[in-house]
C-alpha cells in the first residue's frame, strides 16, 4: 500500500472531522493523559472518520485498543516497544510505524519488519521535551539508504516551507504536528501541506 507523503498528527477526532474532508488521506491520532474510556471513543471515531474518507488511520501507542477497534495500523515509539507485544500485533493484522532516534534504534526496528521507519527530531520541536536536539538533513539521506524500500518518514520541527527539502533529502513522508494545531488558520495550512506533497 502507497502511504500519503503528508502525515499530519492530531490529539482529538475534532481535528480530524476538520481536515479529512480537506485530502488527508494519512493521519495519527495522538493522545495522552486521557482516561481509557475516551482513548477508546477517540480511536473509534477516528476510525469511523477515515473510513469514511479513504484515509489510513495510525493509532499511536494503545496498540490494545487499536487491535479491539479493528484499526490498521499502530505506531510505537522504543519504550512503547519494551511493553508491547508484537506476536499480538502481528497476528491481528496490524501494521506498525516505529520512531528511531539513533543507530541502536533503528538496528533494533530493522529486525522487527516495520511497515515505515520515523526519523526525528528532523529540526527542533516544541511539541515534547526530547534528548535530541535535531538530526538534520543529511541524517534523512543516510537512514533512507538504511531503511531501503520501507518507507522513511521525517519528523520533528516540520513545516511547508521545510518539507521540499526533507522529501529531496530522502524522506518519503512528511510527519507533522504544530505547524498546523499552532496555525492562525489550520484549514489553509493543511491545503498548503497537501499542495507541497502531492
Ligand atoms: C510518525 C511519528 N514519529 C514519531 C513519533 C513519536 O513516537 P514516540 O517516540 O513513541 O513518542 P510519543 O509520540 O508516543 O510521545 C510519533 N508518534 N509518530
Ligand atoms: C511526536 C514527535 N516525535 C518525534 C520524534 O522525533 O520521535 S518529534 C515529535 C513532535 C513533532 O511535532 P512538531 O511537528 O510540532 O515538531
Ligand atoms: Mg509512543
Amino acid at each position: 500500500m502507497m502511504l500519503d507523503r503528508f502525515y499530519p498528527i492530531f490529539d482529538h477526532a475534532d481535528w480530524l472531522r476538520r481536515m479529512l474532508p480537506l485530502g488527508v488521506k494519512l493521519v495519527q491520532l495522538r493522545i495522552k493523559d486521557q482516561p481509557d474510556a475516551v482513548v477508546r471513543d477517540q480511536i473509534a471515531q477516528s476510525r469511523d472518520l477515515c473510513r469514511a474518507h479513504g484515509a489510513v488511520l495510525v493509532v499511536n501507542d494503545f496498540w490494545q485498543h487499536a487491535i479491539e477497534a479493528g484499526c490498521e495500523w499502530i505506531h510505537l515509539g522504543q519504550e512503547d516497544l519494551d511493553a508491547a507485544d508484537l506476536n499480538a500485533i502481528r497476528k491481528a493484522g496490524l501494521k506498525l510505524g516505529v520512531s528511531t532516534h539513533d543507530d541502536d534504534e533503528l538496528e533494533r526496528v530493522l529486525s522487527m519488519g516495520p511497515d515505515y521507519v520515523a526519523l526525528g527530531p528532523v529540526y527542533p520541536t516544541i511539541l515534547k521535551k526530547m534528548k535530541w536536539e535535531q538530526q538534520g538533513l543529511p541524517r534523512v539521506t543516510e537512514w533512507k539508504a538504511r531503511v531501503g524500500d520501507i518507507p522513511l518518514i521525517g519528523i520533528g520541527g516540520m513545516s511547508v516551507a521545510r518539507a521540499p527539502s526533507a522529501l529531496q533529502a530522502g524522506a518519503d513522508i512528511i510527519s507533522v504536528v504544530t505547524d498546523i494545531t499552532l496555525n492562525a488558520d489550520p484549514e489553509t495550512r493543511v491545503r498548503e501541506w497537501i499542495e507541497v506533497t502531492r
